[in-house]
């Protein structure tokens, strides 16, 4: 599957040390999944974890999802032993923590020449840095990293989550300059279903292609969250058409409910027509 027509609604976070997530994961219904080495794993697992993850990945089938790995950092002291264990597995993309600058990239995608990168955008000099770190020739996606990034900050929680949108909007606005798939922060409340309802409505309003999930009771409110409704996707195919009866009379603009339809909103209506096709795609 082309990785623009990709659906990213759903991205779950599972810790490479646990075998029975790991398995779990081959029958659940997200669209992506992050095998995590580093935060979710204490130090003294991080080796077992690794050849547990690598040995899975080489023989577990995870259909369509696609498959991330999230390293520790080069600055740690797994890093460089991570990297080496899946430079060569077939993967969507190695997650690199906690970057700060495209040359956090480069240091990475040296001993990786074959994966392409996703970045984990959590640090305030991150946010500084998203457009160097979007415009990376290697980079493909990014993934908000809202607790780091509180903790950087000094923030409080809010429901509202008014600290994080400067972050969350700089870094959205460096990934769609160069096109870039980006995900939203996880909710780690995880048996709070209106609250991650309500933070899936703030990033999809936003303009992000999904959310960080942690818990498999998650997945459905993302899912849901994240895709074209039913009456988007009406509006669309309406849009669609009024505009191509409006060229066919030599008109450049339609009008619609009184409302304008010009030929950007038929990109963006083709594009959510795209979407909702790879999303029954996945289903299949
Ligand atoms: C949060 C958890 C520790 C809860 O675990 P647990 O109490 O075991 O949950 P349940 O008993 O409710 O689990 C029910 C079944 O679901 C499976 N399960 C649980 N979590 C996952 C998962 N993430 N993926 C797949 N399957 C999962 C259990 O195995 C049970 O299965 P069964 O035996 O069939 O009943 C736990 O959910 C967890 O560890 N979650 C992931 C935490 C994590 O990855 N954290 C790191 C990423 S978040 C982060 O770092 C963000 C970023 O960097 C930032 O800065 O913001
Ligand atoms: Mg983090």
């Amino acid at each position: 599957m082309d990785s623009l027509a990709r659906p990213y609604r759903s991205v779950l976070y599972i810790p490479g040390s646990k075998e029975r997530a790991l398995e779990k994961a081959q029958g659940l219904p997200t669209d992506a999944i992050i095998f995590d080495l580093e935060d979710a794993v204490a130090p003294e697992e991080k080796a077992a974890a690794r050849a547990l993850l690598a040995a899975t990945l080489r023989t577990a089938d995870y259909g369509r999802r696609a498959r991330i790995v999230r390293v520790n950092g080069l600055d740690t002291d797994w890093g460089k032993a991570d990297l080496a264990a899946f430079a060569h597995l077939p993967l969507d993309a190695i997650l690199v923590p906690k970057v700060n600058s495209a040359a956090d990239l480069d240091a990475v995608a040296r001993l990786v020449p074959d994966q392409p990168l996703w970045a984990m955008m959590e640090t305030a000099r991150g946010m500084l840095n998203a457009a160097e770190i979007a415009a990376h020739p290697r980079l493909a996606g990014m993934v908000m990293g809202t607790n780091d990034l509180a903790r950087e900050l000094g923030s409080r929680n809010r429901a509202d989550r008014l600290p994080m949108l400067p972050g969350l909007g700089l870094c959205l606005l460096a990934a769609r300059a160069e096109g870039l798939v980006i995900v939203d922060g996880v909710y780690n409340a995880f048996k709070d279903e209106e609250g991650l309802r309500a933070e899936c409505e703030q990033g999809r309003d936003m303009g992000f292609d999904g959310k960080t999930l942690i818990h498999p009771a998650q997945l459905e409110i993302a899912n849901a969250g994240f895709a074209p409704s039913e009456a988007e996707l009406t509006l669309a195919r309406r849009q669609i058409e009024a505009f191509e009866v409006a060229s066919a009379a030599g008109q450049g603009v339609a009008v619609l409910d009184g409302k304008i339809v010009e030929n950007l909103h038929i990109v963006t209506a083709k594009a959510m027509l795209a979407k909702a096709e790879a999303i029954a795609a996945m289903a299949s």
